[in-house]
This record gives structure tokens, sequence and C-alpha cells, in this order.
């Protein structure tokens, strides 16, 4: 007997599936195979490529093999492009891999071609699996493989925007916090990242008023373990409280640890900053922009809750704009400062520099402990 499968949204979404199933693979470490018009190419991820997966490949024919990295990972190499780029590998060297992918010293010592369209849709699907974006390609006559998970390009460049529509509630139930006594918690699927999204509705907000909302990015070491290193932890309990004494309001926390880059990134790039990077000098140095977020998955969770207008508890300019171009209307905006301590004022300083988010820094800079 077959069993139809149309049903239970198997064949509907067959690009989205296929493009799942491949982030599972990249994070465990195994090829993918990614299929375009006329060619395919397997891609594995830089950070788990070892020697075994060298003879392997190897002996499909390492003529053709490419390391792929993002623009600001080839300019920390010494080789400053605006677009990704690839560098050959003619022996597939797992260790001269590893250097060129994630070596603070390493520096490019081999010519650099443009990134293809096979080699962007290989450094999204790593960014999309949290890794570090450095993809291992070969480029393989179509459909020359077997056993490999197969994605196509198409369906992984359009992944995010389809994350967004399927944004869905999949639950929901009252949790008293300290502090705020009429919490609800509010579970969405979909939008970004690997997890899952919570809306908190504290007290009970007007919906047909302006509706106090934070987008909250998760940051497990500071909301949790309350780190030094950041401000996140004191932005989190703050808000709910003004919340809760306010008139109510909505705070969404998002799954979008280290800023969208993933908890081993974000660790990779603390290591750096160990050394003396800034915040956003470390992520670059590993590949990453200024911010890998997005947030007009946001504003459809507000809309799925039934909000219009909102005032934002936030410093960071993205956000104010990515709800305004959601089509919430946006009343106001009100800063949420953390508690500084001589760990993070530089990250503070650094994110009003760089990133342009609004933060009075000589007020901070005055209550700096000694
Ligand atoms: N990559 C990276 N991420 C960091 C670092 N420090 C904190 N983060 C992450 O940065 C994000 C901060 O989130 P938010 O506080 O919501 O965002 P924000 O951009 O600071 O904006 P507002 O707090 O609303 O002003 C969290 O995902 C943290 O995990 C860092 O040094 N590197
Ligand atoms: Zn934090």
């Amino acid at each position: 007997m077959t069993l139809a499968i149309d049903g239970l949204g198997l064949a509907r979404a067959s690009g989205e599936i296929a493009v799942e199933r491949a982030l599972a693979e990249v994070r465990a470490g195994r090829a993918v195979l990614l299929e375009g018009p006329g060619a395919a190419a397997l891609v594995m991820a830089a950070e788990t490529f070892e020697a075994v997966a060298a003879d392997a490949l190897g002996a499909l024919g390492a003529g053709d093999a490419r390391l792929v990295l993002p623009a600001p990972r080839l300019t920390r190499l010494g080789a400053a492009r605006e677009k990704s780029g690839s560098v050959a590998l003619p022996r597939l060297d797992a260790s001269r891999i590893a250097h060129l992918a994630l070596s603070i010293d390493a520096h490019i010592d081999a010519p650099v071609a443009p990134a293809s369209d096979f080699d962007a849709a290989a450094l999204e699907l790593l960014r999309l699996a949290l890794v570090l974006p450095a993809a291992v390609v070969l480029t393989l006559p179509a459909a020359a493989t077997e056993g490999a998970v197969r994605v196509r390009l198409e369906d992984v460049m359009a992944y995010r925007a389809t994350q967004v529509a399927q944004l869905r509630m999949v639950g929901r139930a009252p949790v008293p916090l300290e502090g705020a006594g009429e919490t609800e918690f509010v579970v969405f699927r979909g939008g970004e990242g690997l997890r899952d999204q919570v809306a908190i509705v504290v007290g009970r907000p007007d919906l047909s008023g302006p509706v106090a909302v934070r987008l909250h990015s998760a940051c497990l070491t500071g909301d949790l373990f309350g780190s030094l290193k950041c401000d996140c932890g004191d932005q989190l309990r703050d808000t709910v409280h003004r919340m809760a004494e306010g008139q109510g309001g909505i705070l969404l926390y998002l799954d979008q640890e280290g800023r969208g880059n993933g908890i081993s990134n974000k660790m990779r790039a603390y290591a750096l900053q160990a050394q003396g990077f800034d915040t956003f000098d470390a992520d670059a140095a590993l590949g990453f922009g200024l911010d890998q977020r997005r947030f007009d998955f946001a504003a459809e969770m507000l809309r799925q809750l039934g909000v219009r207008t909102v005032r934002v508890f936030t410093n960071n300019p993205l956000k104010i704009a990515a709800l305004k171009a959601g089509g919430l209307d946006v009343v106001a905006d009100q800063r949420v400062l953390g508690r500084p301590t001589a760990e993070n004022v530089r990250y503070l300083a650094s994110k009003r520099d760089r990133a342009g988010h609004y933060i009075d820094f000589d007020s901070l800079a005055a209550r700096v402990p000694d």
C-alpha cells in the first residue's frame, strides 16, 4: 500500500522540507547536494571538515573544489572584497581549510574568484544552519551523487521569506513572573533561527491603542546567567517590570542568539573579544556583517496578536524601521538602558558608534563602577 502524503503537508512545501533536512545535515557535519540548473555541487561546512571527508571528496575528483568565504572574512585574510569569493582547493587539506576558515592570523596566498550562485547559496545554507559561514564546495555533473540529501539552490535562497510566511501560533498559557503577576506566554513556530519564538504578554494591554512592545533577541549568557559582557538581562527584566507597572505590553523573545549568528559563533566572537577585538570586528573576522537579524517576522507576530500601533522599547534604529516596514504604526520609541559595567561599556560604545544605537554614553560612562 502506498501512503498518500499530500494531506500531511509534505508535498505542498517540498522545497522547505528539503532545506530543513539540509540544515540538519550540515550541522551534523555531512555533505549536502545543492542542485541548480544543469549542475550540482556538494557542500560541507568548513568547521566540521575532517580528513575522512577530504578523502571521500577527493575520490569524487577534487579538481575544482573550493573554499567559499564571505567578504568580511576575505578582508580579514588580506584579500579585501565587497562580495563573497572562493579560493581553489587543489588539495583537500583539512588543516589548511580550518586555518583559512577560522584562524585569526591566517593569510590568503592564492587568487580569489568571485562567488558563483552555488557559492552564494552554500553560504546562505550555512548561515541558516548557524554554523561558521565558510563552505567547502565541489561542483559535480548534475545528479552524479547518491546518498546525500538534495536541496535546490532557489529553495535555499527563498527559505527566509518562507519562514516569515509560515509563522504561526502553536501554544499559549499563563506563566506568572516575579514582579509581573499576570503574564501569558504565546509560542510561535517559524520566523528565524532553528527554534521557536515566544511572545510574553504582560498584563492586559489595550490592543485598540498604542501597545508597549519590546523585540528582544535571545542572549543565553546575559538573559539567563547575568553575564557582565552585555546589558541584555537587565533590559529584559526592566522592560517586563515597566510593562507590568504601566498599562501592560508585549515582549517578543526572538530566537536570534548572538545577533542571529548562533551561540557557537557568538562564543567564537567572544574568544576574539578576549584578545582585544570589539564586538563588530570580532564578528567580521569570522565572516559576519554588522547584524544578521531580520525583524519582519516580529511585526507579523504582533499582527497575529492583534496589535496595530506600538510604543517600542529599544535603542536600535533597525528594530524601529523594521516594525514600520512591517506595517505597524510606531508612535513612540523609548530607551532601554541596562546597568553599565566595566566589562560592557566598550560593547555599548561600539553599538552606539558603529551601529547607530541611541545610547547616551556620557551618562552611562558616569555610572560605570570603579
Ligand atoms: N555576535 C554577537 N552577539 C552579541 C554580542 N553581545 C551580545 N550579543 C547578542 O546581541 C543581541 C542583543 O539583542 P537585543 O538586546 O535584543 O538587541 P539590540 O540590538 O542591542 O537592541 P536594543 O537592546 O533593543 O537596543 C543578542 O542576540 C545577544 O546574544 C557580541 O559580542 N557578539
Ligand atoms: Zn547579551
